[in-house]
């Protein structure tokens, strides 16, 4: 589906099984350890995001030393690649969407450069596109990176940090945001033979060579997240969702946790997870989502509808993913009246006008959560337009389907 959505006819009672795509954070390590290890991983339940169908592709047409490699909008695929691509020496320019020339990349190049790459900006200094160099010698083996601007830098260097002769030691500087980000990539990369240590602000990946193994994608802890939601704005709800793990690499599986205070029940078990609606009293006014940034447009959109003024920590990524995320909350949640507000990093929700008109227009600012977090409303709200409602492809191309599917009405609008 593209151009705008209108979602209405709320289901009296929900009650279905949802089956979620793969993990697009966990298939765009895969895809990269996959591409270094030289044949001997393999990789099992790939996403069918846009940006891992994206990575994908490219990794797979390196052969012919592209002129321009372009990521579109997706940040993980940038900055995986701008490791990747260096350390293989591929010449090329790398570079995204014009928004991806805003989201900084700046810690990242200077990283590799102490460690031996010779990135250049195309553009405007710190950002994409980068200009990557046909060659590459490591000259260092140690680097400081900032950890509190976003893990994916981190990720990005320990990622290839095996293959590198020398290995690889980083020191990060300052608190680390998205630290269960960093974890993942850790366990895959211990999945498939590479070992670390971490210790304080310190890890350490010494050369090794990758080991014949398959990594197994979970399903999509984040896309969870809205089917939560669903639930906890619906009068009754049930919802399957198979193959989700209690133990689970992903860090966004604290949904679960964080739901409960919003009265949704998850019983785990070897097939996945069964999410139910139930009586509770919603109480917890405080939540910090350091660790999980992904969760901020589901758990915020939610609290608002409810007319919980909770307040929430840990936002301070937002303004540099697909869009300005509290800004285009801000905007948002007006049309039901609610206000974020900033307060010494503490964003916290006024609930004390909300109202639910008969019919609202959200836009969603090419960031897919804006869509997939805003339409739940539809519960609350007899119509809900989304615009530009295909921006869900970038991470859950299924995603109308499956809002069709539990039983609200879609129609096409343009
Ligand atoms: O490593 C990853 O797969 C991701 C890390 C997070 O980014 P930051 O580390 O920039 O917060 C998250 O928001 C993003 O969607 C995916
Ligand atoms: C921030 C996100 O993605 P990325 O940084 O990979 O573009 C996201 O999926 O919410």
């Amino acid at each position: 589906m593209s151009g705008n959505i209108l979602i209405s006819n709320a289901p009296k009672q929900i009650q279905e099984t949802i089956r979620l795509t793969g993990s697009k954070s966990e298939s765009n390590r895969a895809l990269i350890i996959q591409a270094l290890s030289g044949g001997k991983v393999k990789v099992e339940n790939l996403s069918a995001a846009a940006d891992t169908v994206t990575l994908n592709h490219i990794l797979n047409s390196l052969a012919q030393e592209p002129a321009e490699v372009n990521v579109g909008p997706a940040g993980t695929a940038m900055r995986f690649l701008a490791s990747y691509l260096t350390v293989k020496g591929v010449q090329t320019v790398l570079t995204g969407t014009e928004r991806m020339k805003q989201r900084p990349i700046g810690i990242l190049v200077d990283a590799l450069n102490k460690i031996g790459g010779q990135i250049t900006y195309v553009e405007k200094e710190g950002f994409p596109p980068l200009q990557i160099a046909p060659a590459f010698k490591q000259t260092q083996n140690k680097v400081s990176i900032k950890g509190d601007i976003s893990s994916q830098y981190i990720t990005s260097l320990l990622l290839v940090a095996a293959a590198l002769e020398e290995g690889l030691t980083l020191d990060i500087e300052g608190e680390l945001t998205s630290k269960p980000y960093v974890e993942m990539t850790l366990g895959f990369l211990v999945q498939c033979g590479i070992q670390h240590t971490w210790e304080d602000n310190q890890i350490t990946i010494a050369h090794q060579e990758f080991e014949s193994s398959t990594l197994v994608v979970e399903p999509d802890w984040s896309a969870a997240s809205y089917w939560y939601a669903f639930a906890a704005l619906a009068d009754e709800a049930t919802i399957t969702l198979p193959y989700l793990r209690q133990n689970s690499l992903q860090g966004d599986s604290v949904i679960a946790a964080i739901m409960a205070h919003f009265g949704i029940a998850t019983a785990y078990s070897e097939e996945g997870i069964i999410i139910k609606k139930v009586p509770h009293q919603l109480s917890e006014k405080f939540f910090d989502l350091k660790d999980c940034p992904d969760l901020a447009q589901t758990v915020i959109v939610c609290s608002a509808a409810l007319g919980h003024e909770a307040t929430f920590t840990g936002l301070e990524t937002l303004k540099i993913k697909e869009t300005d995320r509290v800004a285009a909350l801000q905007n948002e949640l007006a049309k039901i009246g609610v206000k974020l507000i900033e307060e010494n990093l503490n964003y916290t929700l006024d609930c004390s006008g909300l109202h639910f008109p008969d019919k609202i227009s959200i836009a969603t600012y090419e960031d897919h959560r804006m869509a997939m977090a805003f339409a739940p409303l539809a519960s609350f709200v007899k119509e809900v337009e989304v615009e530009e409602a295909n921006v869900v492809e970038k991470s859950y191309p299924s995603y109308w389907e499956d809002v069709k599917k539990i039983g609200f009405r879609l129609d096409d609008l343009k």
